[in-house]
Parts: C-alpha cells; structure tokens; sequence
C-alpha cells in the first residue's frame, strides 16, 4: 500500500490552487495567467545532439546497453543532473499508448474532469501542478496523478470503458520501476555506493527484483493545452523535482528547459524513442550533494497541445535517508518529513536539510 499520499495530508491546498483553468473555453490569456514577459524569453534552443557550440547545446546521452554506461550516466548526473536515455528497453508501443491515454484524458470536458480532481490534502487525481501556490500567476497546464492503479478515478471518466485505461498505466509503472531501479543502481556504484549499501533496501530483500519493489513511485500526466500567447504563459515553472530521479517521456513538442549554470535555460527537445531523466532532491541528499537537483520548467506553444508523462521514482515514504559519505553536509531525512518540507517551503526545503 502507497504511504506517499500521508506525505501531502498534512499541507490541504485551497481549491483555487487545484482547479484548472477550462483552457478549451478561452482565446486569450487571462490576467490571472499572464506572467512578465523577462520570466520567459531567455532561452536557447538546442538544435541537435551532441555538439556543443554557442547556438547548439545538447544534453549528455546515455546509452543503458553500452559498456561504460556506469561512466556516462556518473559523469551526466554529476555535471548535468539530466540526460537523454536510449536502449531503454521500453517497448515503443506501450510508450505510444501511455501518450494515446493520456491525451484521451485531458480531450475529457471539464465537467468530466473535475469528478477526479484532486482532494484539497491528496496526492491522485486531475488538477494544477502542486507548485502552483509560490507563484504570482497561474500555469498554462493541467495534470493527473497516478499512484499505483488509477481504477476509483477511470470509473468515473469511464464508466463503461475504464479497463485498457487501468491495464497501460499499471503496465507502464511496472516496467517503469525495473527501469528506474537499474538507473539508480547505476547512478549509485558511479559514486562508489554498492548494491547492498541501498539503506532503505528492507533487511528481509534478498533478491534484486524484491529490492526494486522497495520504492515508491508516482505516474504524473502533464497536459499543456496550446496558448493565444505563449510569451507570456508559462506550462511549468522553475522547479526541481522532489524524488530521487524522474524518467520523462514528451509528446513531439518541444517545451522543457533545463537551468544549467553559466549558460541559462537549455530546450531540451523530444526525441522518439528516448527518455529524459532527471534528478531530483532527494538524489542530490542522499548522494551528499554530488548530484545537483536539476532546476526545469516548461514552455507552451501557440498550435501544439503538449504532453508529457512524468515517472517520480523514489524510496518508501517511510524510509530515511541519510547522505552515503563520512562527512555529511545534509541532515538525514525521512521521505514523508521531506516532501512535507518540500510542499511547505519549495526550494528553500533542501536549505533546511543543511548541517
Ligand atoms: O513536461 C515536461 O517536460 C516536464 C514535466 C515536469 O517537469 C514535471 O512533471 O515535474
Ligand atoms: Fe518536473
């Protein structure tokens, strides 16, 4: 049973930071949603893969069946915190149709939609992005939250064709949580942690595929409806994701930007086949800080509806995590104090777990 819906009991939000805009029943941006033009025009865009000069900047790729994968994705979590991943072994058509439901979803009315909108203090169902009360202004987005099987919310959308619905999103978890135990394995021994070193792994695991059932996890659809004016709406703002890595997959519009120091905001485009992962905070705790916390948001389009489907991998909600060095910078932590800490205080959660 899932412990990660206590974590968000304790913070009720108000309805007015849950419901969507109806986006389909506007043709312009309403003040509530107009940010200041300088929050959004310094981008850079990346034009293609792996080259590096002033007007291309590409993310590190990893290739998960290469020899040195251990190597690339160490290096990319280090310098990066985010990297573009092929060879996943995710079956393309289960990806498709991941992208087919959710796009079903969001063409729901809203009528429809807000029968499954989310509790003021719980963690499922369709709603604004839980960021949305540190901001000024609303986002140009709605999104559905899954946590193991989404059934008591299909049924209402689909009373009579709920099933498929259930079946894709419980698959694409499954096989997105042996994925992203390997990644962790990976990013772990490329600081020198060992499989056996994991300090949530539960004393009674004894073989890898018990292990990897050690984790929780969350399925976020992201809808980003075209907009009038995409200058001055943002989709997602400026954030970092709260787990330990989010694996992404994005409908073919570009719109996610990662912030790397020096340069600025980078796009980050779609490419089929691939994954974008990212590191979260609780990665950044647990590997002492030798992994950032990637810093990303999101921009909209003026005639593509975009979509994207995050997997938030992390540890039991009721595990602790403590930095894997002798000379921690970080106070140990448990996953529920910290996403409690997170939704109370965003950024400023990761300054409060300092020594
Ligand atoms: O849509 C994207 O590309 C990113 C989504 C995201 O950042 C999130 O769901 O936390
Ligand atoms: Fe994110």
């Amino acid at each position: 049973m899932a412990t990660l819906p206590e974590a968000y009991k304790e913070i009720p939000l108000a309805l007015k930071h849950i419901i969507p805009l109806d986006f389909k029943s506007i043709d312009s941006v309403p003040d509530s949603h107009a940010w200041p033009k300088t929050n959004i025009n310094n981008d850079i865009h990346v034009q293609s893969e792996n080259i590096f000069d002033e007007k291309s900047i590409s993310i590190p790729v990893v290739d998960l069946m290469a020899p040195n994968v251990e190597e690339t994705i160490g290096g990319a979590c280090q310098t990066w915190g985010v990297f573009r991943l092929i060879n996943h072994g995710i079956p393309a058509n289960l990806v498709e149709e991941v992208e087919f439901q959710t796009a079903r979803l969001f063409a729901l009315p809203s009528e429809l939609k807000m029968k499954v909108l989310r509790s003021p203090g719980g963690a499922t169902g369709y709603g604004a992005p839980r960021i949305t009360p540190f901001f000024p202004k609303f986002m140009w987005h709605e999104g559905f939250t899954i946590i193991g099987s989404p059934l008591g919310h299909a049924r209402e959308l689909w009373p009579h064709d709920y099933q498929h619905f259930c079946d894709v999103m419980e698959n694409y978890q499954k096989q997105m949580k042996a994925l992203a135990y390997k990644i962790l394995i990976l990013m772990l021994k490329s600081i020198g942690v060992s499989e056996e070193e994991l300090n949530w792994k539960s004393s009674s695991s004894s073989s890898s595929s018990s292990m990897a059932a050690e984790s929780e996890s969350a399925l976020q659809l992201n809808s980003f409806p075209t907009c009038p004016d995409p200058t001055i709406a943002i989709g997602l703002a400026d954030h970092t994701d709260s787990m330990l890595f989010t694996i992404l997959h994005q409908s073919p519009t570009k719109g996610l930007q990662i912030f790397k120091d020096g340069i600025g905001w980078i796009t980050v485009p779609p490419v089929a086949g691939s994954f974008v992962v990212n590191t979260g905070d609780l990665l950044h705790i647990y590997s002492n800080g030798k992994f950032p916390s990637v810093r990303h948001r999101v921009l909209v389009n003026k005639d593509r509806h975009r979509y994207s489907v995050g997997f938030f991998y992390g540890p039991p909600s009721n595990s602790r995590i403590a930095p894997l060095d002798k000379c921690p910078i970080y106070r140990s932590v448990t996953v529920k104090e910290f996403l409690s800490l997170k939704a109370k205080y965003l950024t400023d959660a990761i300054s409060l777990m300092k020594i």
